[in-house]
């Protein structure tokens, strides 16, 4: 990890509250995300961090609070939603790829019809994000012949090809069986050390203890714990947050 905390912040989120009908899910939440550094989100299930994900790319809109992404606030009403979408690259734990596509042509996809890029350009710089990914040598490949890990790594290289200003990753392992799962940590472990900014939310404590990245603990809507990944695990008092490790770690 080359990681540096001296970065300018991409994204504070502050005080952001969510209701669906009446029903608190997120009860004030604040984060802050330093250029070229990733967080982990972690907790329970239905704490609300996928609500906190969409919160933040609008694809809902908070009750509450703030979303400030360099330096914008982006909760507010003239925002250009759209423009904020391309910023966020998302990455999503069944894959998301087009299955009458090939790898190649999920990746040049956003670049031909959101960028307007020649299918030449395109076509380079899906190759060159695809080598990236170590699967330039699959490229010609539909998403039926290729390994959960694989196609994985070609939701990243389309995901890394629109050159978003962050990523977000949504249980980037989840659907994974565990040597795949270690090969997609080795993936994201590489774009820390090229200084990816990331926003992961994970179930994942191998993945979060590898990665040794920033962990926000989120549990009914709050924040309840910060810190490294392995002293959160290994010497936080909360018992509701040592409960959480200890059950990942037997499932
Ligand atoms: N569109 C919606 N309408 C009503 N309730 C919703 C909606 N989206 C999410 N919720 C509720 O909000 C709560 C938080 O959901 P969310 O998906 O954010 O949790 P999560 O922490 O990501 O869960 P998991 O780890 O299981 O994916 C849940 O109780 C869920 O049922």
């Amino acid at each position: 990890m080359t990681q540096t905390s001296e970065n300018s912040v991409l994204l504070e989120v502050r005080g952001l509250i969510k209701r669906f009908d009446d029903k608190p899910v997120l009860n004030g939440v604040d984060l802050v995300l330093p250029e070229g550094q990733i967080k982990m989100v972690m907790g329970p299930s239905g704490c609300g961090k996928s609500t906190l994900l969409r919160c933040i790319n609008r694809l809902i809109d908070p009750c509450a609070g703030q979303v400030i992404f360099r330096g914008e606030d982006v909760t507010r009403a003239d925002t250009d939603v759209r423009l904020l979408r391309q910023r966020i690259g998302f990455v999503f734990q069944h894959f998301a790829l087009y299955r009458h596509l090939s790898a190649l042509d999920n990746v040049t996809l956003g670049l031909r019809k959101l960028r307007g890029m020649s299918r030449a350009d395109a076509v380079d710089k899906a190759m060159a994000e695809l080598a990236r990914m170590n699967m330039a040598e699959h490229a010609a490949k539909y998403p039926s012949q290729l390994s959960g890990g694989q196609k994985q790594r070609v939701a990243i290289a389309r995901a890394l090809a629109m050159d978003p200003a962050v990523l977000f990753f949504d249980e980037p392992t989840s659907a994974l069986d565990p040597l795949m799962s270690r090969e997609i940590v080795g993936v994201i472990d590489q774009l820390c050390a090229d200084n990816v900014t990331m926003l992961c939310v994970t179930h994942d404590v191998d993945l979060a203890r590898a990665i040794e990245g920033n962990v926000v603990f989120l549990d009914e809507g709050m924040v309840r714990a910060e810190g490294g990944a392995n002293a959160l695990f290994e010497d936080h008092d909360d018992p509701r947050i040592r409960a959480f490790f200890s059950r990942d770690r037997r499932s």
